[in-house]
């Protein structure tokens, strides 16, 4: 299938350090990539590359065959590149209905009628029922932020983000902080992502990497070293050395 998405020969140096290093990825719909590496081998500033956040030294980022590379970040959302909220941008007041009420309504071009009335909007309550629905957080729509689990902040990070019907999707490390009790929910929700969705996920539990990814990405010290399945990933002797040392011996022995 041909690529939603290409990341071509991205370099990114602060002052001498090369953080990204001739980085290369292509991802076609429906991909679920996992991202990993270990503490500052680069994937935050390959993500904000990605995003826009940051622009590299050269290289280039496109989308659906278009070269975005040049756009800011809000350009890149609208063109279908969307990165996951981080709770920290929740508001504690609202509800996950009016969270994602508010989402639908400014990627239709609405929001100047923001909460007022959408209630009385019915494809938006439609939307915004079948979005919490699939997050499996229906049950807790009209209930504050600061009230609900932190487990289910983050799927309404993840309802929001669907919310902006991306084509690429970047998940930041969903389960972190999450109670190992309510990862279960989170993996069944990543498991309910729409078919076509790429999605570009970035993560340190191996475990949750392997239930979900198909391929592995794996970065040290700015450069891609392995782009496989996740069955190699471990057998890999250069991602052993760089990263997975205990995991993958634990692996093989069990
Ligand atoms: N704005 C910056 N200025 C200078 N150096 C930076 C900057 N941002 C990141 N770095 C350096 O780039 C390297 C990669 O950092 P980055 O945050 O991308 O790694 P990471 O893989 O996301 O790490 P972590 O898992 O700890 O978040 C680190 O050595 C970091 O110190």
């Amino acid at each position: 299938m041909s690529a939603v998405f290409q990341v071509q020969n991205l370099k990114k140096s602060f002052g001498g350090l090369a953080v990204t290093q001739d980085v290369s990825i292509s991802m076609a719909p429906g991909d679920r990539v996992a991202l990993i590496g270990s503490n500052g081998a680069g994937k935050t500033t390959f993500v904000n590359l990605v995003t826009g956040h940051l622009q590299p030294d050269s290289g280039k980022v496109t989308l659906g065959g278009g070269d975005v590379t040049s756009l800011g970040p809000t350009k890149r959302v609208q063109q279908g590149l969307v990165r996951s909220f981080q709770v920290t941008r929740l508001f504690a007041d609202m509800t996950p209905q009016e969270h994602v009420a508010l989402a639908v309504l400014q990627r239709t071009g609405r929001a100047r009628r923001i909460l007022g009335n959408f209630h009385a909007m019915p494809d938006v309550m439609a939307e915004v029922g079948e979005l919490l629905h699939t997050l499996g957080i229906d049950h807790i729509a009209t209930r504050k932020v600061s009230e609900i689990a932190y487990g289910q902040q983050r799927l309404l990070e993840i309802a929001l983000a669907l919310a902006l019907k991306p084509k690429v999707l970047l998940l930041d490390e969903p389960a972190a902080g999450v109670p190992q009790s309510d990862t279960p929910r989170i993996e069944a929700a990543l498991a309910g992502l729409p078919a076509d969705l790429a999605v570009l996920m970035i993560e340190h539990d191996m475990d949750l990497v392997f239930r979900f990814a198909k391929r592995v990405v794996v970065l040290a010290a700015g450069a891609i070293i392995f782009d496989g399945s996740p069955q190699d990933v471990t057998k890999d002797a250069r991602v052993r050395e760089a990263y997975l040392g205990n995991y993958a011996n634990d692996r093989s022995a069990a």
